[in-house]
């Protein structure tokens, strides 16, 4: 189980002052709601007094007149208060639910990389949808039972006990056992609630890993399998979804029933009371009317508090989601500068993942200016993670990485990205068109560099034979692409924004002979507008690079051209050795451009 799931949810203390904290900007309006629902429950309320007078006239002979007119009178405004006071609500509670959603979306977008690794997305996405869903109804429509129930139950008891406190005294224990009820009850419902979402949040994850990698599925036969955990999760949900309808039977059924004796044991005392002469018929009755009304209200109250107990189990999910870090620092504008190629300095650089033995140990390493530099190593050894620290996906433990001797720690994200383009080992394309993804990172390219791009990319031939060209799509994810027009789609989207450095994750890994070696030729004149880093798979790559980083187990473990290498580095020899190259075949003139895989099948591997 993903660790926010396996919280425990706060408290409904504390949910509820988060509830109240997202409510708060639309205090005003909510006073306002407030205010009409309390002139609305005196409209209501006042109709048994009036009856009252009514009832008193009819049996003095009085004139009924004016009663009935102001009974017609409460009726008309207390229905026109009551629409008016739920079409407010509704409208706060849309508002409510908007704001959040956008600041969970915003969140969302900018978490940490970190974050995203240990949380399956299918379960943050349904913190948007889902969870706001039921928080949506808990500060709709049981913010108006709450309000409406508890203020008609408040003034009720007023106009209660001044008709007969003695009535009231009794009337008052319900009270008492309804609230006693409730509070045994609410977290229970609460608790239930949380589980549904979170087992509405666990089919999201199963659905999200399972239609992201359809093919994968298809292909290992998984679909009982996905289809298993997903029903599972649903099943759950079912289940916690029914413990809490039972709860909210339970307190239902107890409530009636409460008020239903109440009112059977006011009529049974009252009638003593109007036997004895202490107590007027006309009383009993108004009294007997706002117990009836009371049902109501009570009923209302109960459900309200419900609901809102309901929302509390969505406000602990959505609460896991604000308090998970954020990179904050990625909508800084930045202002347009020329390019440049800096040298890239790792410092001494450390770093471990959580919960992981792997560690950089005390990385050093430059990347000069205007040069190609090839990291190569077994597998694992390290080389994406020194990528990831570089983009600031993670932050170092120690040491520092400096572009042209500026710690770029001290720069905000969105410089540092604007500056270091990175082209990942499985380069992601996003549903849209070509021209959508070509200029994902830079909307303003002009239609002749993304010709320029395409060229040096060699993508010009594909794109032109393709009936919409450029406004082609690509399918979910580039489905429609093959693997090494992606990669090639995502290093064009790369060089698209004029980068300073360049980082390229294993480019070649997909592509023919002839299409490594042009862009092996692409690469290498780019080097010489910016700072090329690049992790090598092919040694036909490696062989040609200006600085050759050899890394193993987190370290560097030897640095040099290709020559000084194969003399220096009994790692860098049977990482070549392994990869091909035969002791008949020249160590840098034997490979074929397509070449060998440098690690691979490394037998220097962990
Ligand atoms: N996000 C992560 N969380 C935890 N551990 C990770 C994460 N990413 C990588 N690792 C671990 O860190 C180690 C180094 O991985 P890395 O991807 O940097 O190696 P690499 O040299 O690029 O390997 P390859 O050539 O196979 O891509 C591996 O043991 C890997 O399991």
């Amino acid at each position: 189980m993903n660790r926010t799931t396996a919280e425990e949810g706060v408290s409904g203390a504390g949910n509820l002052a988060t509830l109240l904290r997202y409510i708060r900007p639309h205090r005003a309006m909510l006073t306002i709601v407030g205010t009409l629902t309390l002139c609305s429950s005196a409209a209501s309320l006042a109709q048994p007094m009036i009856i009252e007078d009514v009832l008193l006239a009819l049996g003095a002979d009085g004139d009924l007149t004016n009663p009935l007119l102001l009974l017609a009178g409460l009726l008309v405004v207390s229905a026109a208060l009551t629409g008016l006071t739920v079409w407010l609500t509704s409208r706060t509670s849309e508002r409510v639910v908007l704001h959040l959603r956008r600041t969970l979306i915003h969140r969302l977008i900018r978490l940490r990389v970190r974050e995203t690794d240990n949380t399956p997305v299918g379960d943050l996405t349904t913190r948007v949808t889902s969870d706001t869903t039921v928080l949506q109804q808990a500060a709709s429509a049981g913010v108006i039972q709450l309000l409406d129930g508890a203020v008609t139950l408040v003034a009720a008891c007023v106009l209660m006990g001044m008709l007969d406190w003695r009535l009231f005294l009794v009337s008052f224990g319900v009270l008492v056992v309804v609230g006693l009820i409730g509070g045994i009850v609410m977290p229970r419902i609460r608790r239930a609630s949380q589980a549904v979402q979170e087992q509405i949040g666990a089919v999201g994850a199963v659905l999200e890993r399972a239609l992201s990698a359809t093919r994968t599925v298809k292909a290992n036969a998984a679909e009982p399998v996905e289809t298993a955990a997903a029903d599972q999760a649903a099943r759950l949900a079912y289940r916690a979804g029914l413990r809490g309808a039972k709860y909210d039977a339970v307190i239902g059924v107890l409530t009636g029933t409460a008020v239903q004796v109440s009112f059977l044991i006011v009529l049974g005392v009252g009638g003593a009371m109007v036997a004895a002469g202490s107590l007027h018929v006309a009383t009993l009755i108004a009294f007997l009317l706002y117990l009836f009304r009371m049902m109501g209200p009570v009923a209302g109250l109960v459900s309200g508090v419900s609901t809102v107990f309901q929302g509390f189990g969505a406000v602990s999910r959505i609460e896991q989601v604000e308090k998970m870090e954020i990179e904050d620092d990625v909508d800084v504008r930045i202002p347009a500068r020329p390019r440049t190629a800096p040298t890239l300095r790792f410092d001494n650089v450390r770093f471990g993942y959580p919960d992981r033995n792997f560690r950089i140990d005390g990385v050093t390493l430059s990347a000069r200016a205007g040069e190609r530099t090839a990291v190569v190593g077994p597998s694992g050894a390290g080389k994406t993670t020194l990528f990831a620290l570089a983009e600031r996906f993670y932050q170092p433990d120690s040491g520092r990485i400096l572009l042209d001797e500026v710690d770029t720690a001290t720069l905000t994200r969105a410089e540092l990205r604007r500056r270091i383009a990175y082209v990942e080992q499985d380069s992601t394309m996003l549903s849209g068109s070509i021209h959508d993804n070509l200029t994902y990172g830079a909307t303003t390219a002009s239609g002749d560099e993304i010709r320029q791009v395409l060229a040096a990319t060699g993508l010009t031939g594909f794109v032109d034979e393709l009936p919409d060209g450029l406004a082609t799509e690509v399918g979910s994810r580039g489905a429609m692409l093959s693997g090494g027009q992606r990669q090639r789609l995502a290093i064009a989207r790369a060089l698209l924004r004029r980068p300073d450095v360049l980082l390229l994750d294993e480019i070649t890994a997909q592509l023919d002979a002839r299409n490594e070696e042009a862009l092996r030729q692409t690469v290498e004149s780019v080097a010489k507008q910016c700072t090329v880093l690049l992790i090598a798979h092919r040694l036909s790559t490696v062989v040609s690079a200006d600085q050759i980083v050899v890394m193993q187990n987190g370290t560097v473990r030897a640095t040099g051209n290709h020559k000084q290498l194969l003399a220096t580095s009994d790692l860098y020899r049977e990482l070549a050795a392994t990869q091909l190259l035969t002791p008949n075949t020249p160590a840098d003139a034997g490979m074929s451009p397509a070449g060998p895989s440098l690690h691979r099948t490394s037998s220097a591997g962990h």
